[in-house]
Parts: C-alpha cells; structure tokens; sequence
C-alpha cells in the first residue's frame, strides 16, 4: 500500500523560531488518506531505512483507525531549547499555562553554567509548584551525567527526571544507579532495534514515545503496554497533522502520569490547521484538525525541494 495512491499530497517547509538540536527548517508530506491526513516527516539527516518506520506511521494515519480515547485533553510541557536565561524565562511566560517545563541540556560546545542558568531562569518563572525535567540528547558521559544532573537538580530545586542523560542503555543505567532524579529513555526506544533492551538493564524509571520514528499510534500503543514503565508521549516537531497522531496515543493510554512533549507546534513558524495544536490552560484538546487549504498553500515547499521529498517518499517505498 502507497501513500502516494489517493493523490492530494503536499510537500511543506517551514521555518523553526529558534534552532532546535540543529534543525533550522522541518520539511515533509502532508497527504489526504480515506482514513484521515497523515504526515510523513522524517528529519532530513536520516537514511531511507530509519524512515520506514516514519511512512508506517503515515500510512497508518492515511488508512486505518486510532484507538479510542480514554480522555478528552492531554497536559503538556513547554519546550524550552538551548537558550539563554531571558529567552528561557519568556518561553515558560508565554506556554500558556503549562505547569511543566523540560529544558535542553548538553548542547555541544555551550559551557555547563549556561545549563544551570537556564534552569535556574525557568524555575524563577514557573513558580515553585511546577514540574522541570531536563533532555541532554545523549550529549553527557557517565561521569558529566552524574555531576551534572546533580548540579541542575540543586539548581531547578527539584528535577522530575533526566531524559537521555548519555547515549547507551548501559551508560543510562549506570547513571541510573548513581543519581537520585528519575532516568527517561528517548533515543535508546525509539532508535533502537530492541526496545525494551533498556527494561531488562534496569536503565530507564519511564519511557517516552513518539508516534513516527515508532511505525505510528497502534505500535507505539503496543510498546506502552508491554514496556512496563509509565510513558511521556513527545513530538518529532510535526506540524498539528502528526502531533494530532501524538495526541491519539496519549489519549489512548490507560495512565498518563507525566505532562506530554506534544506542545511544540508554537516551536514552527507557521502550522497547515486554522486552529493549532496548542495548549490551553497547560493541556491539548483530543481532536484531530484537517488543513486549511490557504495555510497548506501558504507552506508549499519550493519545485525543487519537492521532487527532493517525491523522490525519497518513492525510495521509501520502496524498502518498506
Ligand atoms: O518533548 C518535547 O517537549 C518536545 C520534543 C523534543 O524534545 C524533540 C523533538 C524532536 C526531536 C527530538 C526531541 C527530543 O525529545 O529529544
Ligand atoms: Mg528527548
């Protein structure tokens, strides 16, 4: 089965407001399926074979049906990048009512003070009661992780966890055993070839699941009940048709114990929908919006970046 098969196919680009993990620009497909539209946006870095599970996710959403939702909004961090202390601080002011803040850490060539400050900024802005976890990407050895997430748990006067503080299971589970903030996994499921490796080493307290580098809602499901940790759902920054995706497997899990990484569609310069995926009062609605043909219009890619994209969907295609 193609995605390409129903015609009403679109190939965007869209600006970022702020370099995130060295994206500036996120591209991709926007297609109409009988089932609902469907996204496929593989970041540009990445070979054919790691995108087949990024098209599954689109053909899934083109063509089959979401599980039912067991609630109606799914709360929300905001995602605060490698900024410095005053961008930071705004971020979180203007996250519309997000009582969570995940903060990006480790950012290669930025000295450690700057991380510090940076929770430090959030934790002045979001008020005592709320909730800081930090991403560090991978980015830190054992030791670093372990001083480093010790050092930002003092200064965020409390962390909810560290997300992927080094980048092997088995490194994760070490710091695991060093330090006393929760372990989240990211990278080591969604670009593993055994997810559940990081169960039996012990090396994650919770899990988070994307929808696209999963193979789409259904199989990311079927991870969350058989992983056995609780779950954060997080975004590839789509535009609102894939975090849509997104929203249907966090509304389809049984307990949601954690905020989402669901609100970054603000993190683009323009989305496709007339009503954005974007929080209020700190969560999203559990709806799935369709293109507003002037905005669709608005983002259409360039002649040339679209065969870039037809020719990589069809190679695609090709292995999956
Ligand atoms: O989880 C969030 O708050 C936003 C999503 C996010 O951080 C992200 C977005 C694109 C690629 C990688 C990541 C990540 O979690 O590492
Ligand atoms: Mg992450």
């Amino acid at each position: 089965m193609i995605i390409r098969a129903d015609g009403d196919l679109h190939v965007f680009a869209v600006a970022m407001r702020n370099r995130f993990r060295g994206i500036t620009v996120r591209e991709g497909i926007l297609v109409r399926g009988p089932a609902g539209w469907a996204e496929f946006s593989p970041f540009l870095d990445y070979d054919d074979a790691t995108c087949v599970p990024w098209l599954r996710a689109a053909r899934e959403a083109a063509y089959d049906v979401w599980p039912t939702p067991v609630r109606d909004a799914v709360p929300v961090n905001c995602t605060v990048p490698a900024v410095g202390p005053e961008q930071a601080h705004e971020v979180v002011c203007r996250s519309a009512g997000c009582r969570t803040a995940k903060v990006k850490v480790a950012e290669p060539g930025r000295p450690e003070s700057d991380d510090l400050a940076r929770v430090e900024a959030v934790r002045d802005a979001l008020g005592p009661d709320g909730r800081i976890r930090v991403d560090a990407n991978g980015g830190w050895d054992v030791d670093t992780a372990t001083r480093m997430i010790t050092w930002l748990d003092k200064a965020a006067g409390g962390l909810e966890y560290a997300e992927q503080p080094c980048a092997s299971v088995e490194e994760l589970a070490q710091v695991r055993r060093r330090v006393d903030v929760p372990i989240a996994a990211d990278e080591s499921i969604r670009q593993a070839a055994d997810p559940y490796r990081v169960v039996r080493h012990e090396a994650a307290d919770i899990a988070v699941l994307k929808v696209q580098p999963l193979g789409g809602v259904l199989s990311a499901l079927r991870i969350a009940e058989q992983i056995g940790l609780p779950v954060v759902v997080s975004s590839a920054l789509e535009t609102s048709i894939g975090i849509a995706g997104g929203v249907a497997l966090a509304a389809a899990l049984p307990e949601l114990p954690y905020a989402c990484g669901l609100a970054t569609v603000s993190m683009l310069t323009a989305d496709v929908v007339a009503h954005p995926l974007v929080p209020v009062d700190g969560a999203l609605p559990v709806v799935r919006p369709e293109p507003d043909p002037a905005r669709l219009a608005a983002v259409a890619a360039d002649e040339a970046t679209r065969q870039r994209w037809l020719e990589r969907l069809d190679r695609v295609e090709g292995l999956a």
